[in-house]
């Protein structure tokens, strides 16, 4: 398919479900050159290790961020328990090849989501994906730092997490928040004082085009089953759990995902049963359940023995679908009899790539014609929140960016 058969595509699909706020900010820019700077399309995600030297410093960032885990005594619990569970997830890591594929997923759904978009939407081209993670490089200080030299001056955060978590999403808008008040402050060292207009898509569980892609992948999945069991085979919709008391101060990410599986199903015709589960619980605190693996040994139990994983939370594939459902979640059904096939992970998926781009279309127009500095959604603390972060970033996109040293 040519790519203007795609932009036709895109074009009858519809329109981004994600909220869109926008915010504008003072950041460092260099002097635009004569040449028009591109757009800057910001792919926010955790990350994760690429190769496995780099296992110690991904959990090192993890464990310190108080968005995702507040610890007390963090910034010394921290590196001890980092250091402690490095070899174990090591292990993992190499079993799946020698480390997480999300960089590499990442960067080629950023190209051709960018490529299609240069042909759906002129007059933001040249569009240009840079890639900002949590955990692992490039972190959101490298991300500024290749927009800088880009000089870019328009640019959309893009999270790509379909479904809304403070622990999520959330620290990855503080974190730029903290990065872009950095990057001000350094404006003045460098003598440069451009100005970066921002925009966030923060949320799309429903879109239609991941709802669309993920179902193929079910479709897909579901035709490695004999024909005469198809229809009965149980869809296990599983996504990366979340620590009660995050649900519990109104996080609503077990809402979104939620809205997610009901549009899948709903797209399917409820062509089979299905569950919601929850995996990757870590440490000893009560987690939302129930737990996938538990899932499956309760529907062996109750005699059904043919089920289908679909990972629903997350886009391309990583160390919880590859080791945790592939290995260990494998070998604990083919234990119990259970006939267990997977759908695959989005990745690459053509759907899934044009599905990025009437995203980022849909949001570049909402803005162009309302030109809001905040979405309502994005603009509402949770109701059980008491982490000052949250609300300073709030604060600065509710301000488009306006007495951002103030607030810092
Ligand atoms: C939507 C997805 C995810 C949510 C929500 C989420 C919340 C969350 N995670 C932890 C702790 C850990 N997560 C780890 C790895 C990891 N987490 C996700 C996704 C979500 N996490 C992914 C995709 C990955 C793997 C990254 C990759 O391989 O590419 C880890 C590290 C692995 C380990 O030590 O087991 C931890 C720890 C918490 C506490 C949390 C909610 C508060
Ligand atoms: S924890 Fe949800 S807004 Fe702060
Ligand atoms: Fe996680």
């Amino acid at each position: 398919m040519s790519l203007r058969q795609s932009a036709g595509l895109l074009a009858r699909s519809t329109p981004a479900s994600g909220s869109t706020t926008a915010i504008r900010s003072l950041a460092t820019v260099h002097p635009v050159t004569s040449a028009k700077p591109p757009t800057g399309i910001v792919m926010m995600n955790m990350g994760g290790p690429s190769t496995i030297p780099e296992v110690h410093d991904f959990l090192s960032r993890l464990f310190h961020d108080r968005d995702l885990i507040p610890l007390p005594m963090q910034s010394i619990l921290a590196p001890l328990i980092a250091r402690r569970r490095t070899p174990k997830i090591e292990k993992q890591y190499t079993e799946i090849g020698g480390g997480s594929p999300i960089l590499k997923w990442t960067r080629e759904q950023g190209r051709q989501m960018c490529e299609l978009l240069d042909e759906l939407r002129p007059e933001s081209a040249p569009h240009k994906p840079y890639v900002a993670f949590r955990y692992a490089k490039p972190l959101t200080e490298d991300c500024l730092a290749e927009m800088r030299a880009d000089g870019v001056t328009r640019a959309v955060a893009f999270s790509q997490y379909p479904q809304y978590s403070c622990s999520t999403t959330g620290s990855s808008l503080n974190e730029l928040f903290v990065q872009s008040v950095k990057n001000k402050r350094g404006a003045e060292n460098w003598g440069g004082n451009g100005e970066v207009e921002w925009s966030i898509l923060d949320r799309w569980p429903k879109h239609a085009g991941l709802v669309e892609a993920v179902t193929q992948n079910i479709r897909a999945a579901l035709k490695q089953y004999p024909e005469a069991k198809r229809d009965n085979v149980v869809l296990l919709f599983s996504a990366h759990s979340l620590p009660l008391e995050i649900v519990n101060r109104g996080d609503p990410y077990v809402a979104e995902v939620a809205a997610t599986v009901y549009s899948v199903m709903e797209k399917l015709g409820f062509s089979n049963p299905y569950r919601l589960t929850w995996q990757s619980q870590v440490g000893p605190k009560a987690w939302q359940g129930p737990q996938t693996s538990d899932s499956i040994e309760g529907f062996a139990k109750n005699g059904q023995k043919d089920i289908c994983l679909v990972p629903i939370a997350f886009t391309s594939d990583h160390i919880e679908t590859l080791y945790e459902l592939d290995i260990e979640v494998k070998e604990e059904a083919d234990k119990l009899g259970v006939d267990l096939k997977r759908a695959e992970s989005l990745n690459d998926s053509p759907i899934f790539v044009r599905a990025l781009a009437d995203l980022i279309k849909g949001h570049l127009d909402q803005y162009d014609m309302t030109g809001k500095p905040t979405g309502k959604q994005l603009g509402l603390r949770c109701q059980g929140c008491t982490n000052p972060k949250c609300g300073k970033t709030k604060e600065w996109m509710a301000t488009g960016g306006r007495g951002v040293e103030a607030t810092a």
